[in-house]
């Protein structure tokens, strides 16, 4: 098992994907690791999702794949059953809590308060999703968390595209940064997969770049 610091450092983003037709799970995945982005959130919200996962686990063997979109307990063992290396989740509450106590499983919450924040880590956990970012105070906010909890990282989700991303890449704490804009539904309405895959890469080499000169 990897630990979720551990899976999101191999991230330099992680699409955040709500798919619609099964079909599509495959070819998206493997659009998305050739362009270089080997961490994928498959979320829950659409019936598609937890078989997504299922077979994107099976014929992608280079995509290290999670769930999103994890509500309760019972979301958590079906994602898990299914095959998913992480779980995240777009709350903290005490049965997503529990159910992660008792597996493997790492679990990636999301938080948008120090409260929050705080709760997680009374589960012993300090590697956290900050959700929904911008509508929460964006990086100002995640830089003021910095500085009474120093040893807590995080990816950053909602609202993010390479417009602002520099602005979160800049801190400390972001290992990565989530974000639905590498898969626009027009793209996968045409079934584009190229068009995916050159999404991807531009995203990988601004990070790159950025990390690079930072
Ligand atoms: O975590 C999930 C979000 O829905 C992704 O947010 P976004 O669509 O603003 O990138
Ligand atoms: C938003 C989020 O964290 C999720 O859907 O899992």
């Amino acid at each position: 098992m990897r630990d979720s610091r551990d899976i999101l450092s191999q991230a330099p983003v992680v699409p955040v994907l709500a798919i619609e037709n099964l079909d599509h799970a495959i070819p998206l995945a493997r659009a998305l690791v050739d362009g270089g982005i080997p961490v994928l959130e498959v979320t829950l919200r659409t019936p598609a999702g937890l078989p997504a996962i299922r077979a994107i686990s099976e014929a992608v063997p280079d995509a290290i794949v999670g769930a999103g979109t994890v509500i309760n307990a019972r979301d958590f063992e079906a994602a898990v059953d299914a095959g998913s290396r992480f779980v995240v989740t777009p709350g903290l509450t005490q049965g997503i809590l529990d159910a992660a106590a008792d597996s493997s499983v790492p679990l990636i919450p999301g938080v948008a308060t120090v409260s929050e924040l705080m709760r997680a880590l009374d589960h012993g956990i300090d590697c956290l999703k900050f959700f929904p970012a911008e509508a929460s105070g964006g990086a100002a906010a995640l830089k003021a968390f910095a500085g009474p909890f120093p040893n807590v990282d995080f990816c950053p989700t909602g609202g993010i595209g390479l417009h602002n991303i520099d602005d979160y890449l800049a801190l400390r704490s972001v290992i990565t940064v989530g974000g639905s804009w590498l898969t626009p539904s027009a793209l996968l309405a045409a079934e584009d997969w190229a068009g995916v895959t050159k999404l991807a890469r531009e995203a990988v080499d601004h990070v790159t770049a950025f990390r690079t000169k930072s």
